[in-house]
């Protein structure tokens, strides 16, 4: 079972070689070669002995001419499924990174297959980092027991690894040797098998390791565009007339992902990449849950996202797909009905949320891909590590194709797990398109409704003891004037909350005592207006943040009993664990936030103000009569992921 909890480490000879240390003017010469600089080795510039067959693969893919373009060109590339961070500014000389990540391959969470623990794990690295032959280091893991029973035969993971690999020499031209060559340092990576989550011990997929000691800066891969699944591809092998020209990326690629491993299968030229990838129930983003699931989710703004985006994937498939219109109906030898079900679209789709990288920046703009390799590497929300696209080929031969590459954000160790960050993602974020949510997540949010429906004349009539607001009017048509709606859902972060959610609450609660009749436009909302003002302001985020915590059906406490109890919790699911946890953390976070507003409030002198002006409004509810058009904050962003429906 992929989800284990008594994680194993596979490693194949393809995966883990740990080669001979290359010389330190070799090392170098590596590390430095993407700044641009020539590659020496030796203190003399290289002389490239005849190309490897890497070489000839590539000449042989590359269009004729496609070698005469001349400048380098570097492009800032996004993941997302993985988005992009935009990375610091390079540090130099190597060094750690500030926080470690919550998800790794540590010696300690390793088990051998039931035999060899970690001591044995450490002696045999050691005992493989002094002995270049290659082969000999999964020799020596094979003999301590360390791939598992059956010393790794007959585990399909390491069979797929190696095949991508392959696939990725020949095909690709891709360079992952495990030993150096003419000055070039082995290839610094390793699949894999299976990684865990070091705090929750759940496990977390493949993922890439550090082959050897790795500096910051070093390039860690490169994998040629063409390679990838894009719209371009999609519509390349399904047809231009069935997906036609601006369908949407997502729609196009997910057509695609479905044609290779379902329809073509073994005969797929992607047969190698499509071997690697988890099927929906080793990802469980929450889009896939059962009901019975999402219920252990109640209270949860996540809920919400996760309905309208179940909405949204179905009534993708059925526009595209069903019907008399459809693809399936108009392309039947194209698009098998057998195949492109329901569930395969679903499957898809887990695959573009949690692994598609969108690259920016390309020569044709900005570009939705699933990258084979490079999606092997998982999140750490602390990483830097940062992808981008260039024009291939070295300082002098520019071939004018491009590819994605990945540079290291800090100096690893061996064996060290190499991560990427994909994004600023909050967990709910994580746990609806990922299918993990992180323990330490710098990035964590929890949506909370602030609903203020202005109390005009109409609202005051229609619902007793509402009082009328002489400026409801003038508040909406602001309010609209600078694009907001009236109801508002603002990600609340553990130490901060936003700016723009101040800046909403302070013009809610300006009464004629506060704009002395200047009109409402006067104002600078991104300050303090009045004491009373700001004590309403603080308040009414204290009501919203209640209120959301008031959703929940168990308490903190309750969630924390329930993990601690660890014979019982292990019994649920992996989605239920993933469930309480995360419901748990979401409580912890607003009760801090209200802490912290308290003692803001005490600390401005605040909570001796009149706050009259703040008990009438309707925070957290909407007035009867009103229905909630708005989207959350989670369904905002996944707007922006570029799928091309509303959400309701
Ligand atoms: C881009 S893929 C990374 C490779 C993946 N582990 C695999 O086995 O193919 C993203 C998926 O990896 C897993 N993942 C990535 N980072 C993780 C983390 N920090 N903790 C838990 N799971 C993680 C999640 O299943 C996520 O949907």
């Amino acid at each position: 079972m992929y989800r284990s909890t008594t994680p194993v480490l596979y490693l194949l000879k393809e995966e883990l070689f740990i080669p001979p240390r290359p010389s330190s003017a070799a090392q170098e010469a590596s590390n430095n070669g993407h700044k641009g600089g020539s590659r020496e080795v030796g203190g003399r510039e290289r002389v490239s002995p005849p190309r490897s067959s890497r070489w000839e693969t590539r000449r042989r893919r590359t269009a004729p001419g496609a070698a005469a373009a001349s400048c380098t060109l570097l492009f800032a590339l996004a993941l997302p499924g993985i988005a992009f961070t935009p990375p610091p500014p390079r540090r130099h000389g190597g060094g750690g990174a500030s926080c470690p990540p919550s998800s790794h391959v540590s010696t300690s969470s390793l088990s051998a297959g039931g035999e060899g623990g970690e001591t044995e794990w450490v002696k045999a690295l050691l005992e493989a980092g002094g002995d270049n032959t290659p082969g000999k280091f999964e020799e020596e893991m094979k003999m301590k027991g360390l791939l598992g029973p059956n010393r790794g035969k007959g585990n399909t993971k390491l069979s797929a690894n190696a095949r991508l690999i392959s696939w990725l020499e020949e095909e690709g031209g891709v360079y992952l040797a495990e030993s150096s060559t003419w000055g070039e340092a082995p290839h610094p990576l390793a699949i894999s098998t299976e990684t865990v989550d070091e705090i929750t011990n759940e496990s977390s997929g493949r993922g890439l390791l550090a082959r050897r000691s790795i500096n910051d800066g070093d390039e860690l891969l490169k994998i040629p565009l063409d390679l990838c699944l894009t719209r371009k591809s999609a519509r390349r092998e399904l047809g231009k007339d069935a997906l036609q020209e601006g369908i949407n990326e997502y729609l196009a690629v997910a057509c695609q992902l479905i044609h290779e491993k379902f329809v073509k299968g073994e005969d797929s030229f992607y047969a190698a990449y499509m071997g690697v990838l988890p099927e929906v129930d080793e990802v469980n983003p929450t889009f896939t849950w059962p009901d019975e699931d999402l219920a252990f989710l109640e209270g949860s703004p996540v809920v919400a996202a996760t309905r309208s985006l179940q909405m949204k994937l179905r009534r993708e498939y059925d526009d595209l797909l069903g019907g008399p219109d459809g693809l399936v109906a108009k392309f039947p030898l194209r698009f098998p009905a057998e195949h492109y079900t329901f569930e395969n679209w679903e499957w898809a789709f887990t695959m573009l949320f949690s692994r598609a990288i969108r690259l920016r920046n390309l020569q044709v703009g900005e570009r939705l891909a699933m990258v084979p390799y490079a999606d092997l590497i998982n999140h750490s929300a602390f990483s830097q590590a940062f992808i981008d696209a260039r024009e291939s080929g070295d300082w002098l031969f520019k071939s004018g194709e491009e590819e994605v590459i990945l540079y290291a954000d800090r100096g690893y160790r061996q064996m060290e797990q190499v991560y990427i960050s994909y994004g600023q993602k909050s967990n709910a974020e994580l746990l609806l398109l990922y299918g993990f949510a992180l323990e330490r997540n710098p990035y964590n949010s929890v949506d909370v409704t602030v609903s203020i429906a202005p109390r005009t004349k109409q609202i005051a009539e229609a619902n007793e003891g509402v009082e009328e607001d002489p400026l409801a009017d003038e508040k909406l048509e602001f309010l609209l004037s600078v694009g907001r709606d009236q109801t508002v859902d603002f990600p609340c972060y553990a130490d901060r909350y936003p700016v723009e959610m101040l800046e909403y609450l302070r013009l809610m609660m300006m009464t004629p005592e506060d704009t002395r009749g200047k009109p409402l436009s006067d104002f600078d909302y991104s300050r303090t207006i009045s004491s009373a003002n700001e004590a309403s302001v603080l308040r009414s985020v204290v009501a919203a943040v209640k209120y959301q915590l008031g959703l929940f059906p168990q308490t903190e406490e309750d969630d924390a009993a329930i993990i601690k109890d660890k014979g019982m919790f292990r019994l649920f699911s992996y989605n239920q664990r993933m469930a309480v946890r995360h419901r748990r953390n979401e409580k912890r976070l607003l009760k801090r936030t209200l802490a912290a507003l308290e003692k803001q409030i005490r600390n401005k002198g605040l909570d001796g103000e009149d706050l009259s002006r703040a008990e009438g409004s309707t925070l957290g509810e909407v007035l009867k009569g009103e229905t909630r058009k708005q989207k959350t904050a989670l369904e905002d962003k996944l707007e922006k992921m570029g799928l091309p429906i509303d959400l309701r």
